[in-house]
């Protein structure tokens, strides 16, 4: 039972007990229940028994209360229990789900985190999550506390009195098809809203993060009208969702009802006939009122219980997807990376790269240019393994990297990317990402190799100073400093740097690139730079041109060869003579 409930909802194996707990708790609480109405029939029977002329036992009216105050207690020990197993155990589940997502999440490919959208995500972690909460607390415990609590009840009436017990549970079955037999519309419909809300989701986030660029082209009503369109069809799924699952719910809670008509009606023809007592009459008059509004409920919850399933659904997704496994014990014979007839591509049939070889020596800077879309920024993805390939293998110091662990791998890396990630934290610890247990000097040494110290210390905090989501604070040079400051620190084997130095302004970029040049001594360096003036200097150039190796030797090789470098070098030496004219 725990390992089928912890299949089903993806409980962890303490989540799946206190569940069991909680189911447990919700049976004995909901046939707690039904003591004071035993209690009452019987006092019903006893009063009415004069009236009527029939025979009831004589029990004092201080044994009722006795009785009474004993059935009080257990109801309220049973409900206690039911709520401190249900909700404690929902809230402790949830905070081990979270846990559980941030431990997952660190442990997957980086392959995963491109294939999966942002808002997505987000909203399996946040809003999947929170809807857990609810619906383990609210509704999973009492719904199948509700059916078996019922369903015992149910057993022991038609026991007691078959005829009387059909007339009130016959209604039972077609109410609960009702609802089941439109599972899979609801589901589609659901399905459809939960689409609806990530779409909108994931508008208003790109709204957040393009907000300048819209305001700038003057784009704001056009955006916002789009933006209204998916607020409507969240809207509109949302309301036909609820407007479905509510009718069909009513409709099923409806027919239950009539269930009290029939019980009148059997039970009036049975006691005038003589075939049954007034007690067993009044017995199931009272049941009826008792048994339906559980089942009411049961029905209600079940209908969240099939959107909630859809929710568990995406979580499980995300937790069976393969973990980041391969080797970790990494040798290598040196840190030249050798990219040996690699393909690849990031969507089925649209190739990027097509029989791609060179090799990126060590000691030496290996410059990768060519035209936009090329395939510059791939090479370097790749050569750090951040997506597989489809083809042919990529070797660092002789070692195929496809087996090895990514983790473990990218600590022979210093990477600068061309969008520069900084974290809303102090400049210190935005620099430390690169070396964890650095000390504050080395971080401070890093830190003015990359020409940061000056507008660190004009600052009002220094290195303390918090820079704000993605270092909003700082202009775009400064961040590109910090980042290339992290990768100094670093002081990693192979240095991958992509359009590094884009940010900066002409006297920046000399001195970063003098602290540069004194990184990469006697390792391998991949630089992608789009000023063929930056690459000049490096030891081999590698044109990359739709996806293939177009040329492939030093400047002045290729220079000699008149092929696509000495038209990208021509195109900028007439590009710097250009002019704004109006
Ligand atoms: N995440 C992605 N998903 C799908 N296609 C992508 C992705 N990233 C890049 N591409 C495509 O792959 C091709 C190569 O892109 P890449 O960024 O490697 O080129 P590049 O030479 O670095 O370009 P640029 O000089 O403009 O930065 C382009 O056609 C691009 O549209």
């Amino acid at each position: 039972m725990i390992k089928a409930l912890k299949k089903k909802y993806a409980l962890s194996d303490q989540g799946a007990k206190d569940l069991l707990k909680g189911i447990v708790y919700s049976v004995l609480a909901n046939i707690s229940l039904m003591f004071p109405v035993i209690l009452l029939a019987i006092v019903l029977n006893q009063l009415l028994a004069p009236v009527l002329g029939a025979s009831a036992p004589e029990i004092s009216a201080a044994v009722y209360t006795v009785i009474g105050i004993v059935i009080l207690a257990v109801v309220f020990i049973f409900h206690y229990c039911q709520y401190t197993a249900t909700y404690l155990g929902t809230y402790d589940e949830s905070a081990r789900r979270r846990i559980g997502l941030a431990e997952k999440l660190r442990t997957l490919p980086l392959n995963f985190f491109h294939q999966r959208d942002l808002a997505d995500l987000t909203s399996t972690i946040m809003g999947d999550c929170a809807n857990f909460e609810h619906a383990f607390s609210h509704t999973v415990p009492q719904f199948f506390g509700a059916v078996i609590s019922t369903g015992i009840v149910c057993i022991g009436l038609l026991i007691f009195n078959w005829q009387m017990g059909l007339a009130l549970l016959w209604v039972a079955p077609i109410s609960f098809a009702i609802v089941i037999l439109s599972r899979k519309w609801q589901e589609k419909l659901s399905k459809k809203h939960m689409n609806a809300r990530l779409e909108l989701a994931e508008g208003i986030q790109e709204c957040l993060e393009t907000v300048q660029d819209i305001k700038a082209c003057n784009q704001e009503e056009d955006y916002l009208r789009k933006l209204d369109a998916k607020m409507d069809a969240a809207e509109k799924a949302q309301i036909s969702s609820e407007m479905t699952t509510a009718s069909l719910l009513t409709t099923g809670q409806m027919f239950l009802r009539l269930g009290l008509a029939t019980v009148i009606v059997v039970g009036n023809s049975l006691v005038v006939s003589g075939d049954t007592s007034l007690f067993t009459y009044i017995l199931f008059l009272i049941a009826a009122s008792r048994l339906y509004d559980p089942l009411s409920g049961a029905m209600s919850n079940m209908a969240e219980l099939f959107s909630v399933q859809l929710q568990v659904n995406r979580l499980k997704e995300i937790e069976k997807y393969p973990e980041e496994t391969g080797e970790k014990n990494i040798h290598t014979n040196g840190y030249d990376i050798t990219f040996d007839h690699v393909q690849f591509s990031y969507e089925k049939g649209k190739p990027v790269l097509r029989d791609v070889s060179f090799t990126a020596k060590q000691g030496q800077v290996t410059a990768l240019v060519g035209p936009s879309g090329g395939g510059k920024s791939t090479v370097a993805k790749l050569a750090a393994k951040f997506y597989p390939l489809d083809g042919g293998r990529i070797l660092l110091g002789g070692t195929d990297i496809a087996p090895l662990n990514s983790t473990m791998l990218m600590k022979n890396f210093s990477i600068v990317f061309q969008d520069v990630v900084l974290f809303n934290n102090t400049i210190m610890e935005n620099i430390r990402v690169g070396k964890k247990d650095a000390t504050d000097e080395e971080v401070i040494a890093a830190a003015k190799a990359a020409q940061c110290d000056e507008f660190i210390s004009k600052l009002s905090d220094g290195y303390q100073t918090v820079i704000g989501e993605n270092g909003s604070t700082l202009s775009g040079g400064e961040c590109q400093r910090l980042s290339i400051a992290r990768a100094l620190l670093k002081d990693a084997p192979v240095i991958l740097l992509d359009e590094a130095t884009a940010s900066l302004d002409v006297d920046n970029e000399t001195e970063i690139q003098n602290a540069i040049s004194r990184l990469v001594k006697g390792k391998t360096v991949l630089i992608i730079a789009h000023r063929m003036r930056t690459v000049e200097a490096a030891d081999n150039i590698v044109v990359l041109s739709d996806g293939i190796v177009a040329e492939n030797g030093t400047h002045e090789e290729l220079m000699k060869e008149n092929g696509l470098y000495h038209r990208l070098v021509d195109l900028q030496t007439a590009s710097a003579n250009w002019k704004l004219s109006v």
